[in-house]
C-alpha cells in the first residue's frame, strides 16, 4: 500500500490568473486568508511533505515553511510546466498534483488516486469528476504520477506540446471518478471565488 509519506504534494499556483484580472490566485482572501491556506490545510494529512510552485511573490509563499519553486522558463507556459518543476524536486517516490484555487478538493483524493496507480500499476492517476448530469470531466491537475517520469515530461514538453492530455496518452495512466463534482469546483473569477466561499 502507498502510504502518505511516500507522497510528495505540489501545489500549483503559477499561473497567470488572467480571468481574476492577473492577480496572484493563491494569495487572494479566502475566508479572509490567502487561497492557498485552505489548500494546504486539506493537502498536508494526505502526504509526506509539500512543495509550493509559484513564480510571483516568492517570499510570501514562503511563509508557510515549504519550498517554494519557480518554473525554469518563465513564459507563463502551463500547469506542465510546474509539474516538471515538483518531479525535479520530489523526494518521494510518488508526488501528487493539486491547484491553488480549489480549495474543497476531495479529502481521499490521495488515497483514492494511489490506490488505483497501485492496483493497476500504472504511471500516473488522475481524478475525473462526475457531474449532477452524469456526465464525466477530467481533472488532470489533481494528479497523482510515479516520481520517475521527469524524463518522459522533459522530453514531451521539448517537443514544444503543452496540452496535459497529450503527455498523460503517452504513459500507463487511468482516472479515478469522483461523485462530488463541487469537490473540484475552482476559483477562475472573482465571482466563482465568492460562490465557492458561500459553499463553504
Ligand atoms: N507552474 C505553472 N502553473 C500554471 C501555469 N499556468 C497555469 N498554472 C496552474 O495550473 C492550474 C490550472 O490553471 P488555471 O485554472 O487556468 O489558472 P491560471 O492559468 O492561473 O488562470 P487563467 O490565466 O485565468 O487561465 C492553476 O493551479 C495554475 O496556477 C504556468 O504557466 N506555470
Ligand atoms: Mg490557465
Amino acid at each position: 500500500m502507498i502510504g502518505s509519506e511516500q507522497i510528495t504534494g505540489l501545489i500549483l499556483a503559477g499561473g497567470r490568473a488572467q480571468r481574476m484580472g492577473g492577480i496572484d490566485k493563491g494569495l487572494i482572501p479566502f475566508h479572509k486568508k490567502p487561497l492557498i491556506e485552505a489548500t494546504i490545510q486539506r493537502l498536508k494529512t494526505q502526504v509526506g511533505s509539500i512543495l509550493i510552485n509559484a513564480n510571483r511573490n516568492i517570499t510570501k509563499y514562503a511563509v508557510y515553511g515549504y519550498p517554494v519553486i519557480m518554473d525554469e522558463t518563465p513564459d507563463f507556459s502551463g500547469p506542465l510546466a510546474g509539474f516538471l518543476m515538483g518531479l525535479k524536486n520530489c523526494k518521494t517516490p510518488y508526488l501528487l498534483t493539486t491547484p491553488c484555487d480549489s480549495p474543497l478538493f476531495p479529502k481521499d483524493l490521495g488515497a483514492k488516486l494511489a490506490n488505483e496507480l497501485e492496483h493497476n500499476n500504472l504511471d500516473l492517476a488522475y481524478a475525473s469528476s462526475k457531474e449532477a448530469d452524469g456526465k464525466v470531466w477530467a481533472q488532470p491537475v489533481f494528479c497523482l504520477m510515479r516520481a520517475n517520469l521527469q524524463d518522459s515530461l522533459s522530453s514531451f514538453l521539448s517537443k514544444g506540446d503543452l496540452k496535459i492530455d497529450r503527455w498523460f496518452k503517452e504513459l500507463k495512466s487511468g482516472t479515478v471518478i469522483f461523485d462530488d463534482a463541487q469537490a473540484f469546483a475552482n476559483a477562475n473569477t472573482p465571482e466563482e471565488l465568492q460562490s465557492l466561499e458561500a459553499a463553504s
